[in-house]
C-alpha cells in the first residue's frame, strides 16, 4: 500500500461568464441581432483561452476543456449525441437550432429546464423516446481540446457521463425509460473516446453525479457494464469517473471494481461520508483518485490543514492521489478580490474560484512535499480561520439567545376558523385572481439602480422612480380586474439579496455572479454571521402601493429556507440554526406589516424542493427544520391575516407533507406546464387550504389564451372546490415583458369571469 504516486492538481470547471459577464453580453447582443454569430463565438473562444491561461499560470498540473458552455452543459450533451427533438431540427442551423432548444422559437416549445441537482443552477432536460436516433457530433469537445493544444495545453476533456446524461433526459410522453436506451448510446461514447484519443487526448473525464442519488440495483449493474465496456475499447483515453453533491454509497464498490482508470470523488459536506466508505472496501489500489478536498460549491476558505488531514488517510488508499475541488467551480463566483466593499475581516475567509485553484495548488504542493513546504500558507489560513471563530460578525450573543416557544411555530387558531375571519375581513369571490408578486424588471428600473450605485441619482429621485413604478403596477392591475394586487417588485434588484443587503449577518456581493440558467446571474449572498434585522424591509413599499387602491394588496417577503437555498450558508453551525435566525428576523417583518394593516402577506419558499437532501435518508432531517423554519416565520398573526406562500418547481411529490404542515393559508404553485396534475396530488393528499395552481406558464413569451385558461381552470375544479381554489401565474412576471403580461392578465381574468359563472 505504499506504492501510491502524489499526482497534480486539477478541477473539474470553472466559471464561464468571465470577470465582467462579457459572455452574457455577447449571447445576448447576437439574440437581439445586434451582432452575429461569428462575434458571438470569438467572444467565447477569447473566453476560453484566457480562462487556460489563468488556470495554468496558477498552478494546475491538469486543466479541464469541454466544461464551458454557450448554455448549459447537459444541452450541449444532447447536442453531442444528436438527441435533437424534431420540433427544434426544422429550426435555422447551428446556432440557432441549439438556442431554439434552450429558449424555443416562434411557436416551437424549449426543452424543459430543472435544477441541477440540489443547486440554483439549471439544465435543459433531453427529450428521449423510443424513436430516439443517436448521432454523434463531436465538434465541440474536439475544437475545445484542439484550440488548447494549440497553446500548449493538454487538457482533459470533460463530458456528461452516459448513465447520468439517460438518468437527467426524460420522454415526454411518460412512456418509456430514457435509461433503456443505453445500449443504442453507448457505441457513441466508443466513438467520441476514440476520435479525442485520435486528437491526443491521454485522459478524459465522465461525470456521473447521479451516482450519488438512490439508485436500484439495476441502475447500478448497468453501471457496472457500462464502464466495463468503455474500458474494454482499446483505442481510448484514461477514463476518469467522476461524481460529487453527496457520498456514493453502493455505487462507491461498483466504481472502485470498474475496470476505469480513474476515479473523481467528493470528500467534502454531506460527500464526507465517502472517505470512511472508501477505506471500508480497501481503497482503489491501482487507480487514479482525483480528490475534491475543497468544497467546490461554498465559499469559505479552505480548512488547509483538515485537507490535507483528509490527503493524509487517502495517500495509500489508491495508485495515484490528485487534489481538486469537489465539483466544477461553475456554482462559485470568480475572484473575491474584486469585491472592494466586503469588510477585509471577511473577505479573509472567504474563497471564491480563483482562491479555491490556489488552495488546490497549495495543497498538491503540500502533499508532494510535505508540511513545511506550505508552512507559510498554512499559518496565514490557520490565522484567518481564527479571526473567523472568535469574530464578533459571527456570533451576537442577542440574536442567539432569542427564545422560541412551541406557540410560536403555530398558527392560533385552525384554518377554518382563520378562513372565516379572513372571508370576512377580504369578501373576496370565488376564484380569487392574483399574481405571484414581482412585474417585469424594465432595463429602465435596472438602470435606475446602477445610476444610484453610482452616484448618479440620489435616493429621492431613485425612490421617486420606484414609486411611479409602483403607481403604473397597481393601476394596471385594477383596470385589468385582478382581486388580489401586489406591488410589483421593482426596488428588488433579486428576491434573495434585496433582504441580504437589509439584514445583519448577511453580506451581499457586487461582482459575485453565479449563472442560474443561460445567461441569467445570481449574486447570492453570504451568511458570515448571526443574522438579525436592523430596520424594516418592505413596510413602506407594501403601505404606499396599498394606499393606492381600495384592494387588498400583498405584502411579499422570501422565506427562511430559499434565504439559505439562494446564499452561501455558514458552514460553523447546523443549518436548522441559521434558518431559525433569519425565520425569526422576517418573523417581525410579517408582525409589522399586519400592524401597518397589510392584510395579506406571502412569504416565497420556491427553493424548498430544490434543496431536498439528494439521498432519501437525510430528507426527513431537513424537512422538520425546513417547515419548522417557515412556521416560525408566518404564525405570529392574528386570525384575519391570510398568509400565503409559493413554489415554483415541479416534483412536489415528495414535499406534500411539508406543504401540509406548513399551513399557510394559500399556496400558489407551479402547475401549467403539467397541465394541473398537482391539483389531482394536493386532492389525493387531502391538502386541508387553499391552493392557486398557476395557469400560465411564465418561463415562455407565449400568451396563453381564454379557453386554454378555462382548460387549467375546470380542470382544477374538477378535482378541488372552487371555494378553495385561486387563479394565478405560475411564478413572478420578471423576466418577463409588459406586452404578454397585459395580454395574458386580460385572458386570466376572462378565463375566471367565465368558470366562476360555472358554479
Ligand atoms: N437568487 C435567485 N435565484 C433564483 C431565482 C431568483 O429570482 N433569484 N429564480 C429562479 C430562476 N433564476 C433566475 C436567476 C436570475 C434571474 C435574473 O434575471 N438575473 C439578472 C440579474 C438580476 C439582478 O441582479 N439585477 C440587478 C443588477 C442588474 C445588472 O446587471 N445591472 C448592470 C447594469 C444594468 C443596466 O444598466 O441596465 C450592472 O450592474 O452592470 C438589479 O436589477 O439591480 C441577470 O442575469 O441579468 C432570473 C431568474 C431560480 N433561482
Ligand atoms: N415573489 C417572487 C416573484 O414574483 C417569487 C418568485 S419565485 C422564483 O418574482
Ligand atoms: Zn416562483
Amino acid at each position: 500500500m505504499t506504492s501510491t504516486n502524489t499526482g497534480g492538481a486539477t478541477v473539474y470547471g470553472y466559471p464561464r461568464q468571465g470577470a465582467n459577464r462579457q459572455l452574457k453580453k455577447a449571447t445576448e447582443a447576437y439574440w437581439a441581432g445586434r451582432t452575429d454569430a461569428d462575434t458571438l463565438l470569438s467572444a467565447a473562444r477569447d473566453l476560453r483561452l484566457r480562462r487556460l491561461v489563468e488556470l495554468r499560470d496558477a498552478g494546475l498540473d491538469e486543466i479541464p476543456s469541454n466544461d464551458f458552455s454557450l448554455y448549459d452543459h447537459v444541452l450541449d450533451t444532447a447536442w453531442l449525441v444528436g438527441a435533437i427533438p424534431r420540433r427544434h431540427a426544422v429550426v435555422g442551423e447551428g446556432l440557432d437550432r441549439y438556442f431554439a432548444m434552450a429558449r424555443g422559437a416562434a411557436d416551437v416549445p424549449p426543452l424543459e429546464m430543472t435544477k441541477w441537482f440540489d443547486t440554483n443552477y439549471h439544465y435543459l432536460v433531453p427529450e428521449l423516446g423510443p424513436d430516439t436516433e443517436f448521432t454523434l457530433d463531436p465538434t465541440k469537445p474536439l475544437t475545445e481540446f484542439a484550440e488548447a493544444l494549440e497553446h500548449g495545453i493538454l487538457t482533459r476533456p470533460v463530458v456528461l457521463g452516459p448513465i447520468s446524461f439517460l438518468l437527467l433526459a426524460k420522454d415526454p410522453t411518460g412512456t418509456s425509460e430514457p435509461l433503456a436506451l443505453l445500449d443504442r448510446l453507448l457505441p457513441l461514447y466508443i466513438d467520441l473516446l476514440g476520435q479525442l484519443r485520435a486528437a491526443g487526448a491521454e485522459w478524459v473525464q465522465l461525470d456521473e453525479p447521479a451516482l450519488v442519488t438512490d439508485q436500484p440495483a439495476a441502475v447500478l449493474e448497468r453501471v457496472a457494464e457500462t464502464y466495463a465496456a468503455l474500458a474494454a475499447e482499446r483505442v481510448r483515453p484514461k477514463i476518469l469517473v467522476a461524481s460529487y453533491f453527496d457520498r456514493l454509497g453502493d455505487a462507491l464498490p461498483v466504481l472502485a471494481d470498474s475496470p476505469v482508470e480513474g476515479l473523481a470523488i467528493d470528500f467534502t459536506g454531506p460527500a464526507v461520508a465517502n472517505l470512511e466508505h472508501l477505506a471500508a472496501i480497501g481503497g482503489v489500489p491501482g487507480k487514479r483518485l482525483v480528490a475534491g478536498v475543497v468544497n467546490g460549491r461554498n465559499i469559505w476558505a479552505a480548512d488547509l490543514a483538515a485537507a490535507l488531514t483528509t490527503l493524509d488517510t487517502l495517500y495509500g488508499l489508491a495508485g495515484s492521489l490528485d487534489v481538486s475541488a469537489s465539483c466544477s467551480l461553475l456554482h462559485v463566483p470568480l475572484d473575491v478580490t474584486l469585491e472592494r466593499d466586503l469588510h477585509p475581516e471577511i473577505a479573509g475567509w472567504l474563497a471564491f474560484a480563483r482562491q479555491k485553484v490556489a488552495e488546490v495548488v497549495t495543497l498538491r504542493v503540500g502533499l508532494a512535499e510535505g508540511r513545511a513546504a506550505i508552512a507559510e500558507a498554512l499559518g496565514d489560513n490557520a490565522d484567518r480561520l481564527a479571526s473567523r471563530v472568535g469574530s464578533p460578525i459571527v456570533r451576537v450573543p442577542e440574536v442567539r439567545d432569542r427564545a422560541v416557544t412551541d406557540a410560536d411555530l403555530h398558527r392560533a387558531s385552525p384554518y377554518e376558523k382563520r378562513r372565516q375571519a379572513q372571508q370576512a375581513r377580504l369578501a373576496l369571490p370565488d376564484l380569487p385572481t392574483t399574481t405571484i408578486g414581482s412585474f417585469p424588471q424594465t432595463s429602465e428600473l435596472r438602470k435606475a439602480r446602477a445610476e444610484l450605485r453610482a452616484g448618479r441619482l440620489s435616493d429621492e429621485a431613485y425612490e421617486d422612480a420606484m414609486r411611479a413604478e409602483i403607481r403604473s403596477v397597481i393601476a394596471a392591475q385594477e383596470e385589468l380586474g385582478i382581486d388580489v394586487l401586489v406591488h410589483g417588485e421593482p426596488e428588488r434588484n433579486d428576491m434573495v439579496q434585496y433582504f441580504a443587503e437589509q439584514l445583519a449577518g448577511f453580506v451581499a456581493t457586487r461582482h459575485g455572479w453565479v449563472q442560474s440558467y443561460g445567461t441569467r446571474y445570481v449574486r447570492p449572498p453570504i451568511i458570515a454571521g448571526d443574522v438579525s434585522r436592523p430596520a424594516p424591509m418592505t413596510v413602506e413599499w407594501s403601505t404606499y402601493a396599498a394606499s393606492l387602491t381600495p384592494r387588498p394588496v400583498k405584502g411579499m417577503l422570501t422565506g427562511p429556507v430559499t434565504m439559505l437555498a439562494w446564499s452561501f450558508v455558514r458552514d460553523d453551525q447546523p443549518e436548522a440554526e441559521t434558518a431559525r435566525q433569519v425565520a425569526l428576523a422576517l418573523r417581525d417583518e410579517v408582525a409589522d406589516l399586519e400592524s401597518a394593516g397589510i392584510a395579506v402577506i406571502q412569504v416565497d419558499e420556491p427553493a424548498l424542493r430544490e434543496t431536498l437532501p439528494l439521498r432519501q435518508a437525510d430528507r426527513a432531517a431537513y424537512l422538520e427544520w425546513a417547515v419548522t423554519s417557515f412556521t416560525l416565520a408566518t404564525s405570529g398573526v392574528r386570525d384575519e391575516t391570510q398568509i400565503h406562500t409559493h413554489m415554483c418547481y415541479a416534483e412536489f411529490g415528495d414535499v406534500l407533507q411539508a406543504i401540509i404542515d406548513m399551513d399557510a393559508d394559500v399556496i400558489s404553485l407551479e402547475a401549467a406546464r403539467s397541465n394541473m396534475a398537482i391539483v389531482t396530488d394536493l386532492t389525493a393528499a387531502a391538502y386541508p387550504n387553499e391552493v392557486g395552481p398557476g395557469v400560465w406558464d411564465i418561463h415562455s413569451p407565449r400568451v396563453p389564451s381564454v379557453e386554454e385558461i378555462i382548460g387549467h381552470l375546470r380542470t382544477a375544479t374538477a378535482s378541488f372546490p372552487a371555494n378553495r381554489l385561486w387563479v394565478n401565474p405560475d411564478c413572478g412576471l420578471k423576466t418577463r415583458g409588459y406586452p404578454e403580461v397585459h395580454a395574458t392578465l386580460a385572458n386570466l381574468v376572462t378565463a375566471t369571469a367565465a368558470v366562476r359563472s360555472d358554479h
